[in-house]
Parts: C-alpha cells; sequence; structure tokens
C-alpha cells in the first residue's frame, strides 16, 4: 500500500509505516502547492495528512476516488467533510489524547502571560525600559479562587480545568454540547448556559471542536458581555473568533486581554494590530509542540493506517460511523 506524507514527521511513524511493510513517500520540499498536493494524492492510497492547509472536501474526494484511507496527524479535521468521506466509506484517523496534556499547557501558560502581563513586560526588557520599582505600573491580576469558563469541555478541556482547578483553586464552569459527569464529579465543574459561561468568565478558554456553523461565535455580541477583567483564550481554531471584533474589545479595554494560539486568519498577518496591544499573547498553534505529543501523534497516524492496510478498524478514528454503515 503506498503512503503519502505531505510533511516530515517524527521518524519512529515512519518507521513503523516501513516495518509493516506500506510504501511511504514524503517529498523532499515541504511546502507544497495545491497542485504539487493533489498530484501526489493522485498517485497513492492513502495519506498521513500533516496540516490543515490543504482541504479535504467534496471537490478532492472527487479528483481522488483513488485514495482509500486518511490518518491525519492532528486531532482536529474540521478541514475534512466527514459526511462526504463516510458517503465513500473512507475512515479519517485522528490523534485524541496523545497532546491533550500539552495543549491544555498552552492554554495554561497564555492563561498566566495575559493574567501577569508577562508579553508587555517582557518587550519593555527587550527595548531597554527596565524602568523603576514603580508599585502601580503594569499590574497584573492573581487567579486564585477566579471562574474558569470552558467553552466545549472535552479531552484538552478538561485537561485546562483540572491544573486550573489545583494550581488556583479556580471555580470551573463549562458550556458543552453534552453534559460531562466526569468533570462535575472530579473538578466539581457546573454547566452553565453559553450566555451564563460569558457573563460569569474570569477567564473564558475555548477547547471546543470547530465547525462552520460557529464561525465567528466570539463577536462583538459576547465581548461586550464578558467582564472588564476577563481574559478569552482561544488554543482550539482560530475561526471560533472574530478578529477585529477581538481587537476592538481589548484596545477598548471591554476586556483585560487575550491569549491566542490559534488566530483568523491563521497564520497571522505580521501587520495585524493586536500584535501592537499589551494585552494581548499570541503563539504560533504550539499546542500540540512537544516531543512527547508529536511523537505520539506519529505513533497514533502510523497505527491508524497499518490497522487500516490490514483490514482493521483504526485505532483512533473521526469518523468510527464509517465501519457500522451498510456497503
Ligand atoms: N492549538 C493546538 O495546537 C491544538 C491541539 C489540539 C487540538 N486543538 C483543537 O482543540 C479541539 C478540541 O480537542 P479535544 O481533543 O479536546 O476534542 P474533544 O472532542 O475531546 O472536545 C471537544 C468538546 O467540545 C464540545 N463542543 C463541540 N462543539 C460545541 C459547541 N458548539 N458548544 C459547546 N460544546 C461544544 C464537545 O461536546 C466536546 O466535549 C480540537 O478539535 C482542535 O480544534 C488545538
Ligand atoms: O488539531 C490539532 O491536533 C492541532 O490543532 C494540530 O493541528
Amino acid at each position: 500500500m503506498k503512503v503519502f506524507v505531505n510533511k516530515r514527521i517524527p521518524e519512529i511513524g515512519i518507521h513503523m509505516l516501513k516495518d509493516a511493510g506500506l510504501e511511504v513517500f514524503i517529498p523532499e520540499h515541504e511546502n507544497l502547492s495545491q497542485d504539487e498536493w493533489l498530484s501526489y494524492c493522485k498517485s497513492h492510497d492513502v495519506i498521513l495528512s500533516v496540516g490543515g492547509e490543504f482541504k479535504y472536501d467534496k471537490d478532492f474526494f472527487a479528483e481522488c476516488p483513488n485514495i482509500k484511507a486518511i490518518a491525519l496527524y492532528s486531532v482536529g479535521f474540521d478541514h475534512v467533510d466527514i459526511q462526504e468521506a463516510n458517503h465513500r466509506h473512507i475512515p479519517v484517523g485522528n490523534t485524541p489524547d496523545v497532546l491533550s496534556k500539552a495543549t491544555s499547557d498552552v492554554a495554561f501558560l497564555l492563561m498566566q502571560s495575559v493574567a501577569r502581563r508577562a508579553s508587555y513586560n517582557f518587550e519593555k526588557v527587550k527595548s531597554g525600559n527596565w524602568g523603576d520599582f514603580d508599585p502601580l505600573h503594569a499590574l497584573g491580576q492573581e487567579l486564585y479562587g477566579k471562574t474558569l469558563g470552558i467553552f466545549g469541555l472535552g479531552r484538552i478541556g478538561f485537561e485546562m480545568a483540572k491544573k486550573s482547578l489545583k494550581a488556583f483553586d479556580m471555580n470551573i464552569i463549562y458550556h458543552n454540547r453534552h453534559q460531562n459527569t466526569e468533570a462535575e464529579e472530579e473538578l466539581n465543574a457546573t454547566y452553565v448556559s453559553f450566555e451564563e459561561l460569558i457573563a460569569q468568565s474570569d477567564v473564558l478558554s475555548i477547547h471546543a471542536n470547530f465547525r462552520p456553523e460557529q464561525k465567528e461565535l466570539f463577536n462583538t455580541s459576547v465581548f461586550e458581555k464578558m467582564k472588564e477583567n476577563a481574559i478569552f483564550i482561544n488554543t482550539a481554531r482560530g475561526g471560533f473568533h472574530n478578529q477585529k471584533d477581538l481587537y476592538n474589545a481589548l484596545a477598548e479595554k471591554k476586556i483585560w486581554g487575550a491569549g491566542l494560539d490559534v488566530t483568523n486568519p491563521e497564520p497571522i498577518f505580521k501587520e495585524d494590530p493586536i500584535l501592537e496591544l499589551s494585552n494581548v499573547c499570541v503563539l504560533p498553534h504550539i499546542g500540540s509542540a512537544t516531543i512527547e505529543a508529536r511523537n505520539g501523534m506519529a505513533k497514533l497516524a502510523a497505527e491508524n493506517l497499518i490497522a487500516f492496510s490490514k483490514g482493521e478498524k483504526m485505532p483512533t478514528c473521526a469518523n468510527p460511523e464509517v465501519y457500522s454503515q451498510n456497503s
């Protein structure tokens, strides 16, 4: 079976594929054009897909009917038309759990960085402006006993809530598609409406899996209902927030600050005025960027394709319903 891997991944995954007898192709250069990527897809059986820039939509599946399975090197699958994949009986593997702690660590990092104005103070030092001890300048806020609101309390949201409770004894509230009884029992989390989540959160952290119908759900109508001391954190998908509205809310100090590991658009334009604000910290989508998480993702993606090559179910599949469909 011929595997197209569009970008280098940790060697452990490649070795696993080759040891299982699969033929692996990785292009010499990584920044493929859409045409180059499509041409490679057309000449292989399955894809180990890294990144979200290439969309697996209806047009793709129509152009590449040869593709029998896709193993994503991510847990998010919003760049895949799952309905179309199901229609074509194509399993789509993903990489849950192995990156949950690492990604929640970045949300936790952003929460603290914004609360204590780390970026602003670091920029001051870099510009040679250490400044005299000033009891009233650039003060941060403490998080102890504050309310953490989680939008989308799943695997990563759970880890974020757990470490925030443990470190700062934060009160956990959440809004989800369905109740998370484990979080309610283990973290004393309280299920609230979307409106209550916005109004009550001192820190609002987005951890839902993105769907197009939720585009820019977090916009001026939300930011104006948040507390003035509120911190907005997004490590899920940039599509969840309207970045111009967020800039306005931050510039007008309607909210305390924002920490982003995902932006809208992504990558962010270096001229984006949000980068000039002193109450913002932006990271370049590094949630899963640890040695441990990226190795774990490589192993999972390889295991998914190896299982497929043996006619078995993928261990971690974004569309498990594909296995119960009538042929
Ligand atoms: N920044 C990064 O590098 C990085 C890394 C990994 C994952 N992510 C993002 O984080 C997302 C979550 O990953 P996960 O493993 O925790 O997924 P998950 O499926 O375990 O959790 C997502 C939760 O969101 C809830 N949800 C979805 N839509 C909702 C809505 N409209 N309203 C309320 N709740 C909703 C679901 O019920 C689920 O509980 C991924 O889909 C991905 O987009 C980002
Ligand atoms: O969804 C994920 O795993 C991350 O965003 C990396 O794409």
